[in-house]
């Protein structure tokens, strides 16, 4: 697992944006492989990343047409035109502004009759585009992964989950604080189900997140903060901003940022694709 330190949010969207629409313009689509197969999260840790990326395709330099989204999770039982649902978010935030096919995007179900179908549908609808190429995905204050509550399976599949008290305390604050109206369900992907991704990218922003990125970074692999769980994955990034390092010791920081040097001195002298290519082979 790499570690990425950026001076602020808006510079973890403009590395992370750029760095994404870098490897949607190097993808090439063939008749095996027509589309790239891009994992999205919500939340307001992505949100500059989105900026950035719709600040490229109106500028002329990215284009959606070729890509496939499936986003992380989406409350249950919450409309998909209410305000607060992903389905919104992303339209509002990102879909709207950008030039990908409606039908190219998925987001789970939230109000499907069988929820369970729905959870199995979305592993199958994933598996038959041939996997998500980059899973980006964002982190919670208690180092959740999508709605992979502390305590979750490592292994675990889309699914049904119930919210820990900690995420609707979080949450309240997008339902006018106030905590009943926030749902106490929702449909996630599983810890698996981002395992399988070819790549990760976790954009973690704020002193809100310094206990659970320092948990996750400093503590080995723990199913209490179940983004720990890249740590096992041959291909994951953490971008963070320096309020978020907050509570790494100076050492660890120290240590992420010289191999960040290293690796741009590698990456000057051999080009990002080769980098990338030892990484595909395994060597990471
Ligand atoms: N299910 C989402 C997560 O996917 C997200 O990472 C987290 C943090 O959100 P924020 O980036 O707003 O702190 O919120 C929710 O719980």
């Amino acid at each position: 697992m790499r570690l990425s330190i950026r001076d602020s949010p808006e510079q973890v969207g403009l590395y992370v944006g750029d760095y994404l629409a870098k490897r949607i313009n190097e993808f090439k689509p063939s008749a095996e492989k027509p589309l790239f197969v891009l994992g999205l999260p919500t939340g307001s840790s992505p949100l500059p990343t989105y900026q950035r990326l719709v600040e490229l395709v109106q500028r002329g330099d990215l284009s959606f047409k070729n890509v496939v989204t499936f986003n992380m999770d989406e409350y249950v039982g919450l409309p998909r035109d209410h305000p607060e649902s992903y389905h919104t978010f992303m339209y509002t935030n990102f879909f709207s502004k950008i030039d990908i096919q409606p039908n190219n995007t998925h987001i789970l179900d939230g109000e499907a009759e069988d929820l369970l179908h729905e959870c199995a549908e979305y592993e199958r609808k994933i598996k038959s585009v041939g996997g998500i190429d980059i899973f980006m995905g964002g982190m919670g204050e208690d180092g959740h992964l999508a709605f992979n509550e502390p305590g979750s399976s490592l292994v675990s599949r889309t699914r049904i989950k119930t919210l820990a008290y900690d995420t609707i305390l979080a949450n309240a604050r997008f339902f006018n604080n106030d905590l009943s109206a926030v749902p106490r369900m929702a449909l996630t992907v599983g810890i698996a189900t981002l395992m399988d991704a070819r790549e990760v990218i976790l954009v973690v922003t704020g002193q809100k997140k310094a206990m659970a990125l320092a948990q996750c970074i400093e503590n080995g692999i723990n199913h209490f903060w179940t983004a720990s769980a890249l740590h096992s994955h041959p291909w994951s990034l953490l971008v963070c901003d320096e309020d978020a390092t907050l509570e790494l010791r100076v050492k660890t920081v120290r240590y992420f940022k010289s191999i960040e040097k290293v690796q741009d001195e590698v990456e000057a002298k051999y080009g990002g694709a080769a980098v990338r290519k030892t990484r595909v082979n395994g060597v990471h």
